[in-house]
């Protein structure tokens, strides 16, 4: 395998959007359940659901606390929130490690146990490695650098920051997952040894939920190739690499419909569908 790290591109990207066809139906086109949110983030939620949506797929089934329910639901009346048959997750964002309740901690465990693709965020992290579902971990710098520590993995946010693709490739070989690690420069790896780069064409994209939102596009992707993934696991980091291009495309089209001004998260998540649209005609 090439040992060095390829940068993705839209080419790259615009294999794996897929426009739904004739025999299509919401189910088959892929299901996500969203477990994320809570009563201290209601609008990780919110921003995942929303970019899940712009992003293309069946259905989004989400399950959380009834206040977090019902400001998705205003955002979103889209989305379905009694239980059922979802063909990936998008689990974590939103979430305190430190405050989950029994019923929140249940959820995650049950979406785990469930055997289809994960995206694991932020407050489910420290999750992975508990299943054997094909996983993809979305760690920021610190996360990363407190989830390796708490593995007994001695370093430090100074030391992944200074060198993120070495860490992101430690993590993928010791966690035994794909792992997409964000920043201005966002690494994703996994453990077969794919090793791709997206550049961010815009750094206004450094603010609260854009990570959210992120999440909510690349589970998306996985949910619309799961049968794909049921044979071919290591498709999940061309996914991730995907969403990550995507997420900074729309960033650079939502900027630069500002005149170059800053862009909040919902702006990037509102400007998904137009990429997506310019990928299936690429
Ligand atoms: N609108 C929302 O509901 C949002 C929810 N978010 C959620 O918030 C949770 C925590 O994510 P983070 O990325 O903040 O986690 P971090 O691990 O970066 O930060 C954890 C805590 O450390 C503190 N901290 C770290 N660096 C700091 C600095 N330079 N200055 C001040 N305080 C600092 C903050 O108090 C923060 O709560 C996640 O579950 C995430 O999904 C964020 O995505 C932001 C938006
Ligand atoms: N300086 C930067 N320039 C460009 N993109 C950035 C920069 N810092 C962070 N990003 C991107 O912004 C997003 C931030 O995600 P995250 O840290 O999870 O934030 P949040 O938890 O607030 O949603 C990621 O997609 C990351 O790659």
């Amino acid at each position: 395998m090439d040992s060095s790290w390829q940068e993705w591109t839209a080419a790259d990207a615009a294999e794996w959007i897929v426009a739904p066809a004739a025999d299509d139906d919401k189910y088959s086109r892929g299901v996500l359940g969203v477990v994320a949110g809570s009563p201290e983030y209601p609008g990780a939620a919110v921003l995942a659901v929303e970019a899940a949506h712009r992003a293309g797929l069946g259905m989004v089934r989400y399950t959380g606390p009834r206040a977090v329910r019902t400001a998705v639901l205003a955002r979103r009346p889209e989305t379905v929130t009694s239980p059922g048959r979802v063909q990936a997750w998008l689990v974590g964002s939103g979430i305190d490690p430190g405050r989950r309740s029994f019923m929140v901690l249940g959820d995650l465990q049950g979406a785990l146990a469930s055997r289809q693709p994960v995206v694991l965020d932020a407050g489910a992290l420290d999750l992975v490695g508990t299943h054997t579902a094909p996983t993809v971990i979305t760690p920021h710098v610190r996360e990363l650098a407190a989830l390796l520590a708490s593995r007994e993995i001695e370093t430090s946010v100074a030391q992944v920051r200074e060198a993120p693709a070495e860490w992101a490739l430690r993590a993928a070989g010791e966690l035994g997952v794909a792992v997409l690690l964000k920043g201005a420069v966002t690494h994703i790896c996994d453990p077969d040894g794919d090793r791709y780069t997206v550049t961010a064409r815009t750094h206004w994209l450094a603010s609260a939920g854009t990570g959210d939102v992120l999440g909510g596009i690349l589970g998306a992707l996985v949910a619309t190739h799961h049968q794909r993934l049921t044979t071919d696991a290591e498709a999940l980091s061309a996914l991730a690499a995907t969403a990550a291009w995507v997420h900074g495309e729309a960033a650079r089209r939502a900027t630069e419909a500002v005149d170059g001004g800053p862009v909040t998260a919902l702006d990037i998540a509102s400007a998904v569908p137009r990429v997506i649209g310019a990928l299936l005609a690429y």
